[in-house]
């Protein structure tokens, strides 16, 4: 049995990048950026229009009223006039080119128009309501840093970098396959239990950016988990199994996947829920053994797949686990000789350690937000005092 951070450590040193592919911006989202992404082009690529209004030269404005002569009109995607007459003005719009010539933009709710006769007040000598070219950004500049998680703001600037497509890095394929001959299919009703695991890992999976490329279950028969095991090695980058991970005769998950070359890197951690957990490789392929208990599955698929997963997939595997002090708001009771990772709420006084903390619950994890660490031989703690905590 080895220690948390010892697990931990192994499942960081498994969490490589595996390369990278190119995409489309729609089959961008939650992906992650591999390589700085550049700006085609600046924007704006000319001097463009901040508002609605009159484009003029403040030669043309005096310190008293003035009335200048309508030459045109200048809207985003077209323009009439390229260059301002003296003595002259410019309907103009939001994000309209401004003609060469024009030092301001007036906005309309500072002018009197009487046809083609534009009554200005004096120069006030305010803003110019001009977004100069490449104020935003120029061609080259690099707006999104690789390592981005490409989320909506940051597709923005993808998008507005002129990009088509961008350089990603692939994401990890992930197979699930639930063991025990009592696992069935959750909406099926009566006897057995419904694979419930599964759905919760799957989801843990996709949000720290593996691709669940299938989810299957099997008996606990040997030589059907054995094809099972090398069926699934042949397409996934990481197969997780589910169950059978203890010490009965019937725990068959380590043994399914001997025959396909399995070794083992970690095999049981000294951790509250979550002791039967294992890590192993076969070939360039990883292998996950979680515990058959729903918390304790849940509990080890947070701390140990979640960060490997992560860094599989180019995002921040260390930040996948960042551990902050919170505020207790309640009592928690000491810790016993292992480390334990205490599922708790958040609520908005602080953190509620849950009552029900058994392994094999499942209805205390439709209010797990957090899991507490708390180190082995911790002493009580009392509503109020700090702990260690991490977002589920
Ligand atoms: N003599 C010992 N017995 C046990 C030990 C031990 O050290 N010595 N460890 C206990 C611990 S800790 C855990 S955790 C469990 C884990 O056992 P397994 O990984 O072998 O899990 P199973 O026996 O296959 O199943 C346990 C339990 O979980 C249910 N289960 C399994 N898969 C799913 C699923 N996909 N969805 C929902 N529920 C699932 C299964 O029906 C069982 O009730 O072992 C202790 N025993
Ligand atoms: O430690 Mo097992 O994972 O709890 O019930």
């Amino acid at each position: 049995m080895i220690a948390f951070d010892e697990a931990l450590q192994a499942a960081l040193d498994l969490g490589r990048p595996l390369g990278s592919e190119s995409v489309t911006l729609d089959e961008a989202f939650d992906r992650v950026l591999a390589a700085p992404a550049k700006a085609q082009q600046g924007s704006p690529l000319t001097d463009v229009s901040a508002m609605d209004g009159y484009a003029v030269r403040d030669a043309d404005l005096g310190a008293h009223e003035v009335t200048l002569r309508l030459a045109g009109e200048s809207r985003a995607g077209q323009t009439a006039v390229d260059r301002l007459e003296p003595g002259s003005c410019l309907r103009i719009f939001t994000g309209a080119p401004v003609p060469e010539g024009a030092d301001r933009v007036v906005i309309q709710e500072e002018v009197a128009r009487q046809g083609d006769a534009v009554v200005f007040r004096g120069l006030d000598g305010g803003k110019t309501h001009i977004r100069k070219a490449g104020s935003d950004f120029q061609a080259g500049d690099i707006l999104v840093d690789a390592g981005s998680v490409l989320d909506a703001p940051r597709l923005v600037a993808l998008a507005a970098a002129d990009l088509g497509e961008v350089e990603v890095y692939r994401r990890p394929r992930v197979r699930l396959i639930a063991t025990g001959d009592e696992i069935r299919e959750p909406g099926a009703g009566g006897r057995g239990v419904p694979d419930s695991v599964s759905f919760g890992v799957a989801a843990l999976v996709r949000a720290w950016g593996g691709e669940v490329v299938g989810r299957e279950r099997h008996g606990d028969d040997l030589p059907t988990l054995e094809r099972a095991a090398a069926a699934a090695l042949d397409d996934a980058d990481v197969v997780v199994v589910t169950g059978g991970a203890s010490v009965g005769e019937r725990d068959l998950a380590r043994a399914m996947f001997a025959p396909s070359g399995l070794s083992l890197l970690v095999d049981k951690v000294a951790m509250k829920p979550g002791k039967p957990v294992w890590i192993g490789r076969c070939g360039d392929r990883i292998v996950v053994g979680l515990p058959g208990n729903p918390t304790s599955a849940m509990v080890t698929a947070r701390l140990l797949l979640a960060p490997l997963v992560a860094g599989m997939a180019g995002r921040d595997a260390q930040g996948a686990n960042q551990w902050r002090t919170e505020p207790l708001a309640a009592d928690l009771p000491c810790c016993g000789d292992r480390e334990t990772f205490v599922r708790a709420a958040r609520l908005e006084k602080g953190i509620n350690p849950l009552v029900d903390q058994d392994a094999a619950a499942q209805a205390p994890l439709a209010h797990c937000d957090v899991l507490l660490r708390r180190l082995p031989g911790a002493a009580a703690k009392a509503a109020g005092e700090p702990v260690l905590a991490l977002t589920f």
